[in-house]
């Protein structure tokens, strides 16, 4: 493996440092105020403080999730006793991936938002490798989760969600922001059921935003495609610039997600999920309610400046719709929210043999690099498993569950819930990639049943075969192994997995 640390992390914190430098509130005129100035400017009072804090200040738990450029970890603060979710950020590899935009526009956005549906940041700090976000946790994991253990949700358990996600919408778009990647994996749940908005690194401040932004941040992006494809408007897809709509067509697309189990434009690839945006190829299940139907016709509707929520009376549109009929809009938040759906123990995945009908999300593809079909979204995907992994690895140590199948200094590079697709049945199962190297999968629900796949540094004898964004095949000389990742991230296995092969 590659060493850690190097130049390219001391010039990444002497650049954060610059350019977020925290300044000491000055004791006149705007001084009492928690807001920082609303021009785009060098000079920020953070809400959420730049801490002195070491990662050993932090007990580690278990790990919330894997972004493209960050790994989210459970992080209880040893002093007080205080649980976050802590966002770690390898800074050799977000320079490297040209992420630096997206980490500083989150953090500096993120600070100045305050709505009890959006995410919270507590704090940040740094050591000379990595950056970390501490974030508010949201026990309850992603909504798509929700709706993957589901199967699909219930029109009562619908409106719930997407009352909350319009209510925080809102907000976001009353700040002057586009969000640009509103999708079930970026809507989380805290411990009773209530949705947080998180992922605002593809955010987009409208000329008239109050929200502070760095000089260039927010003009980095402006041609660049940002958001995951089976959520993009047909509007982005012409090149035309970003709008409030943009975010009302990924609802439309996310509240008929939740009422079937499935994005409304799906299929093999990108390009054939842009054809059907493009076409507006929409179909509806039948057991969809009239009032459902017309809403996520209006949401979907190709003129960005129809849909419910983008005219003249604003959100007011979309909120007397009658699909939500009975929702108290004042009191959302002290409603109690549907019941969580726990992860299943079981190995065996009976209820989904019509794969066709499962999910297209993309979301973990690399972009912009060697010919790949189906591409990316956009800004949001690309892993590189060198010194990126190395050094976030040692954090799944703290995982202990998976901890039985390391050797002492192993360390797990990537590790996903994945289904691996059988002729008869689809089974659960985690596959792990650690540094040693080493390739094995386990049963879940029977954690003694592991299988080893032989390691081979020669990829005549290891390689790894993608056929959409989430499915790929290892392929070994003696046998071909098949896998589902409904999270789309069939390109980060096999780059981490090549990664490792050419260390
Ligand atoms: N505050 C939080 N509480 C609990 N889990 C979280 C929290 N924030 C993120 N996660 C989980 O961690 C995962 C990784 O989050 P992260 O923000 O690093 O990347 P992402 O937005 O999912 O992916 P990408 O960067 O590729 O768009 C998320 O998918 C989510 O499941």
């Amino acid at each position: 493996m590659m060493a850690v640390g190097g130049g390219g992390g001391e010039e990444m914190e002497r650049d954060f440092e610059a350019k977020l430098r925290l300044q000491q509130p000055s004791t006149t005129g705007d001084a009492g105020h928690a807001r920082p100035a609303v021009q785009r400017t060098n000079s920020i009072v953070f809400r959420a403080p730049q801490e002195q804090f070491s990662i050993n200040d932090f007990e580690l738990g278990k790990i919330y999730g894997v972004g493209s450029y960050s790994k989210v970890v459970r992080a209880k603060k040893k002093d007080t006793g205080n649980v976050y979710a802590l966002k770690i950020m390898d800074k050799k590899f977000i320079a490297k991936e040209n992420k630096v935009s997206y980490v500083k526009l989150e953090r500096i956005v993120l600070d100045q938002l305050d709505h009890p549906g959006i995410i919270r940041l507590c704090f940040t700090f740094q050591d000379t490798y990595s950056l970390y976000m501490a974030l508010e946790c949201c026990e309850g994991g992603e909504l798509f989760d929700q709706i993957t253990r589901k199967g699909h949700l219930s029109e009562d358990e619908a409106r719930f969600y997407a009352a909350e996600v319009i209510d925080a919408m809102e907000y976001i778009h009353g700040v002057g922001l586009i969000h640009r990647d509103i999708k079930p994996e970026n809507l989380l749940l805290t411990t009773d059921g209530h949705i947080k908005i998180a992922d605002f690194g593809s955010v987009k401040p409208t000329k008239d935003s109050p929200i502070t932004v760095l000089p260039n941040s927010a003009n980095e992006k402006t041609c660049t495609f940002v958001g995951t494809a089976a959520y993009v408007p047909p509007e982005v897809l012409n090149s035309s610039p970003a709008t409030f709509g943009n975010d009302l067509w990924a609802l439309g697309c996310t509240l008929y997600q939740m009422l079937s189990g499935s994005s409304p434009f799906k299929d093999a690839s990108e390009w054939l999920i842009f054809q059907r945006i493009i076409a507006r190829d929409l179909k509806f299940p039948e057991y969809f309610s009239h009032e459902a139907r017309d809403l996520i016709d209006k949401l979907l509707d190709t003129d960005p400046s129809k849909r419910p929520g983008a005219g003249p009376d604003g959100y007011a549109s979309l909120r007397k719709h009658p699909f939500f009929k009975g929702i108290d809009w004042k009191n959302l938040r002290k409603a109690s929210a549907p019941k969580l759906a726990l992860e299943k123990d079981t190995s065996v995945d009976y209820d989904s043999q019509d794969t066709s009908w499962n999910p297209i999300h993309v979301g973990g593809a690399p972009s912009h690099q060697q010919g790949i079909p189906d591409g990316s979204p956009v800004a949001t995907s690309s892993f590189e498993p060198q010194s990126h992994i190395s050094r976030l690895a040692s954090i799944d140590s703290f995982d202990s569950k998976w901890q039985e199948f390391l050797e002492p200094g192993e360390t797990i590079v990537m590790i996903s819930n994945l289904k691996k697709v059988q002729k008869l049945t689809n089974k659960k199962v985690q596959l792990i990639l650690t540094d040693k190297p080493k390739l094995l999968y386990v049963d879940p629900s029977k954690m003694t049943a592991n299988v080893n796949i032989i390691w081979s540094d020669n990829a005549g004898d290891l390689s790894v075969q993608v056929a959409s964004s989430s499915h790929f095949k290892i392929c070994t000389p003696k046998k071909v192994i098949s896998f589902e990742d409904a999270k789309q991230r069939a390109w980060q296995w096999k780059k981490a997995i090549e990664g490792l092969q050419h260390c």
